[in-house]
Parts: C-alpha cells; structure tokens; sequence
C-alpha cells in the first residue's frame, strides 16, 4: 500500500474494495486467449484491448470480464444443497451485444472438483429505450429467451419469455435473474427457476471475483 491511500479496516466494505483495486493489478493485462491471424475483430473480454464498446453496450459497460467464483445449487426435487464453482465470460467484438458463456463444476465441502456442471452460451442485447434482449443455449437441450432491463448502473434483471426443450431435455418452464456487481467491483447474482413441476424458486445463486478486464 502507498503512503496516500486510506487505511483498510479489515471485513469492511473498504477492505473488499482494496483487495478487488490488488487483483485488477494482476487482471488488467488478461484476456481471452487470441488467435493472431483471425481477418475479423476477436472477441475481448478486457476494455482496455481490441475493438472500441459499442456505445449500445453502455449499460452493460461493467459486466465485460471474465468472471471466477462460487455458488450454492438448491431445488426441492434434488439433494443438496451443494456448492459449485463457475466461470462466465461477457465479451464484445465492437458490435452492439455481449457474448456471453458460463462454466460450472460441482464442488465438495473442503472445495474440491467433483464434476463439471452446467455449461450455457448465448448473447446480450441491448433494445431500444434501456431493455435487455438475453438468448441463452444450455447443453442440457433448453433454449431461452429473456427480456429485462438495468435496475440501476450496476444491476441487471431478466425473465424469460420463452423456453424451449428438446424431446430429451428435463422440464423447464421458466427463470429469473439478477446479477448485480457488489463493492463496485465482484459479480454477484440470484437464478429462480419453475421446473420439474414447481413454482418459480431459488436454483443457483454465485459471488464471483473478476480474473481478466
Ligand atoms: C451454475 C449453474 C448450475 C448448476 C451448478 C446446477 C447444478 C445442478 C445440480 C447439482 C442438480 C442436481 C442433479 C445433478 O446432480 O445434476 C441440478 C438439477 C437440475 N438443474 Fe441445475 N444447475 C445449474 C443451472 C441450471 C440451469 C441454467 C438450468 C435450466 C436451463 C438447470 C436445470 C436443472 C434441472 C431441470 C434439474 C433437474 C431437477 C430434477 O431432476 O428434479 N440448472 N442442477
């Protein structure tokens, strides 16, 4: 620490920011890994590299990174609950909506791998007058749309307007989301879902640190 920043009181919010202003020290100069002879913009997952934000893309600005941490899966038809890690990733290619992927692996009490877990892919649109056009593809053969909108500069919620399943997937009827950054600085978000025949609940809810951006 440098003579003219404040002292840090640890477990307080402060606390929290200085360690988060110490990892951007080691993730600025991060980003997804880059093929040097692709003819079109790659993806970046750091402002700081590649093609200028879409100025669309303004709203979701904080969400571009990529993203590492923790979470709790509940639901009343399943075990649990149970702890998982997970990586999601929001990049740009300079056009006006955010790629987006997430990685999710199960986790057991003293933090070790079990097995990967959910895998989901798919794109971030902005819409006119500040709503949000979200299209997610998860490996376990459901589609969704989502529509929502930023609840504040740092907070983003969405529900889904249309599921789709394919003849193997499980039943999923619907969803929610509220991601929203914490401190100003780490990712955190809340997922309700109404599936296997229940009504819309908690299913998986994260903290997460940034790693790159
Ligand atoms: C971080 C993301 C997620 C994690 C870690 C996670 C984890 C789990 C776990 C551990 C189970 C219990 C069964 C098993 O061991 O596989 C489960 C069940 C389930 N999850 Fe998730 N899940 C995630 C996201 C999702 C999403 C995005 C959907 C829907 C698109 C979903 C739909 C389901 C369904 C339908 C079940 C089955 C429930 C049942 O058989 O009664 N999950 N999830």
């Amino acid at each position: 620490m440098t003579a003219n920043q404040p002292p840090v009181v640890p477990g307080s919010g402060d606390a929290a920011v200085q360690a988060a202003l110490q990892r951007a020290e080691r993730t600025r100069h991060r980003n997804l890994p880059q093929f040097d002879d692709l003819p079109i913009p790659a993806d970046t997952a750091n402002l700081r590299e590649g093609p200028n934000l879409h100025d669309d893309l303004l709203a979701l600005l904080p969400l571009v990174g990529v993203w590492r941490g923790e979470g709790e899966v509940v639901y009343p038809t399943i075990d649990g609950p149970f702890k998982f890690g997970q990586q999601i990733t929001f990049a740009h290619d300079g056009r006006p909506f955010l790629s987006y992927e997430s990685r999710a692996w199960l986790l057991d009490d003293e933090g070790a791998v079990i097995r990967p877990a959910a895998r989901e892919v798919g794109w971030w649109r902005p819409g006119p007058d500040d709503t949000l056009e979200v299209l997610l593809a998860h490996a376990t053969g459901i589609t969704e749309i989502y529509y929502g909108a930023p609840r504040t500069q740092t907070s983003w919620e969405i529900e889904t307007d249309i599921v789709t399943r394919t003849a193997s997937a499980k039943e999923v009827n619907a969803a929610k989301r509220l991601y929203g950054l914490v401190n100003g600085v780490d990712l955190a978000y809340v997922e309700e879902r109404a599936m296997m025949g229940q009504e819309m609940q908690p299913h998986t809810s994260a903290y997460l640190r940034r790693v790159v951006g």
